[in-house]
């Protein structure tokens, strides 16, 4: 498998528009993305662009959102997970199967408009990892 740039960090919050705020005012951040659903992965999405990467804020949507044990166990958020790019995702799963790493289910399509998958953090040294293929055109 040819592992590709580092896409983003997800960070988890309880709320995105207080999580804008504190990027804007405190970490200086200058081109905040308008923030999104994405009903189909239980969260709302907000992008953080930063010089080479990008902090993907995800705060819970619904009662099934994928995030709410992380944040019943992180009530204030924080680090949930770490995505990097692959030129092929069906080569990358079988990759990382072949490893004896679990991937949590099917590719699907993330908030970049292209497939992801997660392996699981206890295979993966307890980092949560999002493996998406790289956009056409090399677009974060
Ligand atoms: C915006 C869309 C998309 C994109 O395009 O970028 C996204 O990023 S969506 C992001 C949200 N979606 C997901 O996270 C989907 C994959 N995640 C899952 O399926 C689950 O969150 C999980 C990883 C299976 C965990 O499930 P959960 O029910 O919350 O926890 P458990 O109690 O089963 O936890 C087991 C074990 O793992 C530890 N854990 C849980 N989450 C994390 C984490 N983010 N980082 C590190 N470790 C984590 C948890 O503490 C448990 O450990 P023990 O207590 O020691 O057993
Ligand atoms: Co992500």
């Amino acid at each position: 498998m040819e592992l590709g740039r580092l896409n983003h960090v997800g960070v988890a919050t309880p709320s995105i528009e207080n999580s804008i705020a504190f990027y804007r005012d405190v970490m200086g951040a200058e081109v905040i993305r308008e923030p999104f659903d994405l009903p189909a992965q239980g969260v709302k999405v907000c992008f953080v662009d930063t010089p080479n990467s990008q902090i993907e804020l995800i705060e819970p949507l619904g009662e099934n959102s994928p995030i709410h044990g992380f944040l019943a166990k992180n009530p204030a958020g924080g680090q949930h997970h770490v995505c990097y790019e692959v030129p092929d995702i069906h080569e990358a799963k079988a990759w990382f199967e072949g490893k004896g790493c679990k991937v949590l289910g099917e590719p699907r399509i993330g908030a970049h408009g292209t497939p992801i998958f997660f392996v699981h953090p206890k295979d993966m040294g307890g980092v949560l990892t999002e493996i998406m293929e790289t956009p056409k055109g090399g677009e974060h």
